[in-house]
């Protein structure tokens, strides 16, 4: 079935006459919802409205679903791939790493996973349990350079090997220029004035970014980067705590050119942020999520943006996150709860 621009997912199964049941996962591949977030805007006292488009209601709970999906159907396209002969290699943080694994699962793909160690054990965990092969390098003592050493010694030693890389395949901010941003267009009705996403691989903000311009020249476009490794903005890397973003250099496929913008936040505004979302909009979304809602509360509060529409990504859920920093306190207090009799 040809995907309707920006109905790709759930509303495209439900176009359909008769029965509504998808006969594969990467169906489910799509449309997410648009959530406003009127209880910290009106505790705030913020003028503009703030929209997060919530990407937990992908099937593996992230953005990169989509960005996994399209890497894997350029290649199918381009005759590169064959499943039950192919391997898929990537190089992930965990949620590409996810996404590329329920997908390949689901096609018959096998799937080493090239993963910065002691960064994320419950995507570990979740990758694992879906049969992934999980290579653990260490990234913080030797930096990226040693994840793509082991790329190249990956590509000499495993057979019909083939390297889904996201920072450097345009297939990936494609996936955001066909879906998540004909998505935003259509479900704002075009009303978006600013939409503001973190960079990882930079696939989002460039897809996004480049599909909304088409539409409008005039939304403004902001990109969101840790504080503390602020290298998009020219800084120097270093260690942050922000799942999913900020790789510590500037990916080949972010086009910087289309950015107004950047605004950094710190790891501590990211996980307060997340918690705000939690707890004053009961949204259970990750800690890039409570960056990017963190960045659009900075933008909203200034003058010349008041009646504006600010448009942010949620871009996974908060029960990735359980073994991470931002549950480290409340996992402490269950584990020390006394029982009462
Ligand atoms: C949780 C999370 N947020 C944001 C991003 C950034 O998305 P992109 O890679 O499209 O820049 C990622 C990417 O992996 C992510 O995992």
């Amino acid at each position: 079935m040809e995907p309707q621009e920006g109905r790709k997912g759930i509303p495209s199964l439900l176009s359909s006459q008769g029965e509504c049941i998808a006969t594969n996962i990467t169906q489910l591949i799509g449309w997410t919802p648009l959530i406003e977030l009127r209880n910290i805007a009106e505790k705030d006292g913020i003028g503009a409205r703030l929209i997060g488009k919530i990407e937990p209601y992908q099937p593996l709970s992230s953005v990169k679903d989509r960005s996994a999906l399209r890497l894997i159907e350029d290649a199918e396209e381009k005759g590169l791939i064959t499943p039950g002969i192919t391997t898929l290699l990537g190089v992930t943080s965990g949620n590409l790493g996810i996404g590329v694994a329920f997908i390949a699962a689901q096609k018959g793909y096998k799937f080493i996973a090239l993963m910065p160690a002691k960064l994320s054990l419950d995507k570990q965990i979740l990758m694992r349990y879906l049969g992934v092969e999980v290579v653990l390098v260490d990234a913080v003592q030797h930096g990226f350079k040693a994840l793509l050493d082991r790329v190249e010694q990956m590509k000499k030693d495993v057979e019909d090997v083939y390297v889904l890389d996201q920072f450097t395949n345009p297939a990936n901010p494609d996936a955001h220029f066909r879906w998540t941003g004909p998505e935003i267009w259509k479900d704002t009705a075009g009303k978006v004035d600013i939409f503001i996403a973190a960079s990882g691989s930079g696939g989002t903000i460039t897809g996004v970014g480049r599909y909304l311009k088409t539409k409008n020249p005039s939304i403004k476009l902001i990109c969101v980067e840790p504080a503390e490794s602020p290298v998009i903005s020219d800084g120097e890397p270093a260690f942050h705590n922000i799942l999913g973003i900020g790789p510590g250099f500037v990916p080949e496929i972010l086009d910087r050119s289309q950015i107004d913008e950047i605004v950094t936040v710190t790891t501590q505004e990211a996980m307060d942020m997340a918690r705000r979302l939690a707890r004053e909009e009961g949204l259970l979304v990750g800690i890039s999520s409570g960056a990017n809602a963190a960045a659009c509360l900075k933008v909203a509060s200034r003058e010349e943006n008041r009646g504006k529409m600010i448009v942010t990504m949620f871009s996974s859920g908060a029960e990735r996150y359980l073994n991470s920093e931002l549950f480290a306190q409340v996992k402490e207090e269950c584990v020390n709860i006394n029982m009462t009799f």
